[in-house]
């Protein structure tokens, strides 16, 4: 395909997302199928235009002279092209040449917005790329920095490896992927970071003999600086009770240097299924799985014997992923206000059923992926209420786990007395927010 029929099949595809509210990746997947002739560089081209149009939605559609919610699928790709791809308007203009497979020429009013592709105007939930809904609870955090913690919210993300010190050192894992020159992270110093192609493309990672070793993995910084914060002791006794596919579990383990015993429990099965393949292959043998058994009031209780047990419970507490838009920009426009009341609920209800676990001056460590003080310092105040017999650690002496990155980390980060929140604006990371707690001894 051209250049030109991936911009048209782009506009296609965003119109069916847009009229049908469906999420990105099936109108994709759908999108493949019925164009069998297109190949994987085609298909690559267009899902990297789709989730750019999908992060600078909000400004794309402004300088357009378009809103979110009213505007026209081929708007959002012009408005992309110029401010996400930064294509002056003749480079515009000559994909838009009407020939065959070819958007339509740009017309006068077209041409103009995109000469000036002015945000001067614009206020912050444009600037900042999110929904306007959002600008209270953001701003709540950020103040009048919202705009542009959003806009770092809309850049691409780059590929961040955790390098899994149960099979070999950074410099190892470096040399082995040395042709896809990996840097080093800034906080991590299990971090390895790998640039994306000009158009967003990531290598190949999963098809690395490193990766299919166990020598790395795919995890962010900020979730890997979570699990270093939460810092599990060595030879200790450690739950993850919301441990997922079990990305935080697997550095857990690593930490622990494979001593002690990691208890991995996930409420949802399915959720949890990847973990045995990924446990297996990081050779990290102090992990135990705990299955859910059951559903409903006669579900088994699987944790029974680790009550009151554990030196340290991690809740990696389902969100809202607010600080993850970078890698799922059609998340944010999908999200709705009920949503952020439904995770409040459920992390206050998993909170309260992780305390039975801790025992006496045993740590509680609180993470969310999201940027909101609902779900942030708001929670862990409520808990504090709820649970007079835990205290917080203050974030200066949580960041001591990170040794001498740990002060410059604090320094970077929004730095609550209830925890430390990471964001792209802040610390090149995901947003994620780490509380840690103790509890009485
Ligand atoms: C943020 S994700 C975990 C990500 C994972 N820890 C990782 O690092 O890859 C939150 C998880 O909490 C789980 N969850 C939701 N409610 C739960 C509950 N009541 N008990 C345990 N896990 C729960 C979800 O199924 C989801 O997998």
């Amino acid at each position: 395909m051209t250049p030109a029929a991936r911009l048209s099949a782009a506009i296609e595809v965003i119109g069916t997302l847009l009229a049908e509210r469906r999420p990105a990746a099936d109108v994709l997947k759908d999108w493949g199928r019925s164009h069998r002739f297109a190949g994987s560089g085609d298909r690559a081209a267009l899902s990297s235009l789709v989730y750019d149009a999908l992060r600078r939605r909000a400004s794309a559609a402004w300088i357009m002279g378009e809103r979110v919610g009213e505007e026209s699928p081929r708007a959002l790709l012009l408005g992309t092209l110029r401010l996400a791809r930064g294509l002056d308007v003749e480079a515009i203009a000559a994909l838009c040449d009407g020939a065959r497979f070819a958007p339509e020429p740009l017309n006068a009013d077209e041409r103009a917005r995109l000469a000036a592709a002015s945000l001067d105007d614009a206020p912050a939930h444009v600037r900042g790329d999110y929904p306007e809904w959002l600008d209270a609870p953001l701003a709540a955090v950020f103040g009048e920095a919202r705009a542009e913690e959003g806009a770092a919210l809309a850049e691409r993300a780059p590929l961040d490896l955790r390098v899994n010190t149960l099979k070999g050192g950074v410099d190892k894992a470096a040399r082995q992927l040395a042709h896809l020159h990996p840097g080093a992270g800034n906080w991590s110093p299990l971090a390895l970071r790998i640039a994306l192609e000009a158009d967003g493309k990531a290598p190949p990672l999963t098809a690395e003999p490193a990766y299919l070793k166990g020598l790395v993995e795919i995890q962010d910084e900020g979730s890997q600086i979570a699990a270093i914060l939460a810092a599990p002791p060595r030879g200790g006794q450690v739950l993850d009770l919301c441990a997922g596919g079990g990305g935080k579990t697997l550095e857990l383990a690593a930490l622990m240097d494979g001593a002690g015993q990691l208890y991995a429990y996930d409420d949802d099965l399915r959720r949890l299924a990847p973990i045995h393949e990924r446990v297996q292959r990081a050779g990290a043998h102090n992990v135990q799985v705990r299955s859910p058994r059951g559903r409903g009031p006669g579900r088994e209780d699987v944790l029974e014997d680790l009550t009151g047990r554990m030196d340290l419970v991690l809740v990696d507490a389902p969100c809202t992923g607010t600080g993850t838009w970078r890698r799922n920009p059609d998340a944010k426009w999908r999200m709705r206000p009920g949503a952020l009341v439904e995770r409040v609920k459920e992390q206050a209800e998993i909170l309260d059923a992780a305390v039975c676990f801790v025992k006496p001056g045993g740590r509680l460590a609180y993470v969310t992926c999201s940027l909101l003080d609902e779900e942030n310092v708001g929670q862990v105040r409520a808990f504090l209420e709820r649970h007079p017999g835990f205290r917080v650690v203050p974030p200066a002496e949580a960041v001591l786990s990170l040794g001498e990155r740990g002060m410059a980390l604090r320094e970077a980060a929004l730095d609550r007395p209830e925890g430390l929140l990471l964001s792209p604006r802040r610390t090149s990371t995901d947003g994620f927010f780490v509380s840690l707690m103790v509890r009485d001894a």
